[in-house]
């Protein structure tokens, strides 16, 4: 017989009700296929991406670096819909939602001429969602990003942290089953970076979310990630796809581990490997 499960055993421990487990329940599935992506804009034709493959598992934790240049975020943004592929497939299932994916970028993500409610709620808004439910979403997520005291403060008022937390809570608030983060935490000072890392891991754990994440920084795709996909320098294609073995739920003290350390290494001789070789860049990823 199988064991009861302990409170720990469920991610979802502490949530409000059954309709908030349901509504949670839903997460996408990502298959892209051999996509490429060819940019014309200049004199010559840039290749971003050649042939990259990619699945993502339901509710699973994706981290990609890669050397700069190497089409990170073109891919992400394909994947979201920003951007068309010039060849190839990508196909999101699994989750019907009136918001696909929810993008959460590295600046300027947030409305300047919106308070701090207002930008956690955007998403449901644009949902048409009822006004006491916004309310009632808008306060837990305020609650769980520590911006309760900040609800009508502008983003001007915040510090950059605090800006990355309200953006950060309205992806996660648009209830959308997948989320796609280019460099969330990437212009944080090192302390506060650390500090959202293990936030980050939190909230993720909590929800579940199907998450494609690009990072310059092998220690953070390490502490959130499920999965570490390295990238080749331009065009983009697969080098290495890891599997990362640390238990949920995780924090920051995994960083102390030698089997940490090992894959750290590895990851890092990965991108140097590709940089002595007159690749675009591993000096942009950060060991
Ligand atoms: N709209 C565009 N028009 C022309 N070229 C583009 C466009 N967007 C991206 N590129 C080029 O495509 C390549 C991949 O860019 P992308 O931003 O996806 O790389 P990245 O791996 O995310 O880089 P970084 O790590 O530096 O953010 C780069 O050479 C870039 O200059």
């Amino acid at each position: 017989m199988a064991a009861a499960p302990s409170p720990t055993d469920d991610p979802r421990a502490g949530r409000d009700s059954d309709t908030d487990r349901q509504a949670d329940a839903a997460r996408a599935t990502v298959v892209a296929e051999d996509v490429s992506k060819v940019f014309f804009s200049g004199s010559d034709p840039v290749w971003a991406l050649e042939d990259f493959s990619l699945t993502l598992e339901p509710g699973s934790f994706t981290c990609i670096v890669g050397p700069s240049g190497c089409g990170k975020s073109t891919f992400l943004r394909i994947v979201g819909g920003l951007e068309e592929r010039t060849v190839g497939t990508v196909e999101v299932t699994g989750a019907e939602h009136p918001i696909p994916s929810a993008f959460v970028f590295q600046e300027h993500g947030v409305f300047p001429w919106m308070t701090v409610r207002e930008n956690v709620t955007f998403g449901l808004r644009m949902m048409g969602t009822s006004r006491a439910e916004r309310d009632r979403i808008a306060e837990d997520w305020l609650r769980r990003v520590r911006l309760q005291d900040f609800a009508r403060s502008y983003p001007h008022q915040l510090s950059g942290g605090m800006r990355q937390r309200v953006a950060i809570a309205r992806a996660f608030a648009t209830g959308s089953p997948l989320l796609l983060m280019d460099e969330p935490l990437g212009a944080l000072d090192a302390q506060t970076r650390m500090l959202m890392q293990e936030e980050l891991v939190t909230l993720w754990e909590q929800e579940r979310k199907t998450v494609l994440m690009v990072t310059h920084d092998i220690d953070e795709a390490l502490i959130l990630g499920d999965r570490v996909i390295v990238m080749t320098p331009r065009p983009g294609r697969l080098k290495e796809d890891i599997e990362v073995p640390f238990a949920r739920p995780r924090s920051i003290g995994v960083e102390s581990t030698p089997e940490f350390t090992r894959l750290r290494s590895h990851i890092w001789e990965s991108l140097r490997e590709d940089a002595l070789a007159g690749g675009a860049g591993a000096k942009e990823a950060t060991a």
